[in-house]
């Protein structure tokens, strides 16, 4: 696995632990899964809108900060319900070399 996600999953999941008052993700976990959800959705959001703008611009920095605060929410979302990025990467290593448009079609058939 990508090492700064496997770095970045271990502390998601000691934040379980931590104090609220200390740890922005910890307050995530204490607030519940609606909350995490709400924030997903914001940085979707977020996310769609810096693409947008940045299609005709050069600098691409807006974008790169709004995916990766969308990274990171996913992240602790799915370390609220027991899953990690490894369980992501996984899927997608299943996927490799299966064309989209060939899986679309089998799907169609079934
Ligand atoms: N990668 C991140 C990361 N990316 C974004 N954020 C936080 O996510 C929040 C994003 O919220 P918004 O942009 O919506 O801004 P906001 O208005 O402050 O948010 P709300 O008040 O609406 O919740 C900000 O507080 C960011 O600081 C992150 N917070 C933590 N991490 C990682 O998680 C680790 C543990 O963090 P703590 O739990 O805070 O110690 C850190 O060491 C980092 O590695």
């Amino acid at each position: 696995m990508n090492d700064t996600l496997s770095r970045l999953a271990v502390v998601l999941e000691q934040r379980k632990q931590a104090s609220s008052d200390k740890s922005y993700v910890a307050s995530l976990h204490a607030k519940g899964l609606n909350k995490i959800l709400e924030k997903v959705g914001e940085e979707c959001t977020e996310t769609l809108l810096a693409a947008k703008d940045c299609e005709h611009r050069e600098d691409k920095s807006e974008l790169i900060g709004e995916t990766a605060d969308l990274w990171f929410h996913s992240m602790v979302m799915l370390s609220h319900l027991g899953l990690g990025p490894d369980d992501i990467l996984k899927e997608l290593e299943r996927r490799f070399d299966l064309s989209g448009l060939t899986e679309k079609a089998s799907r169609q058939t079934n």
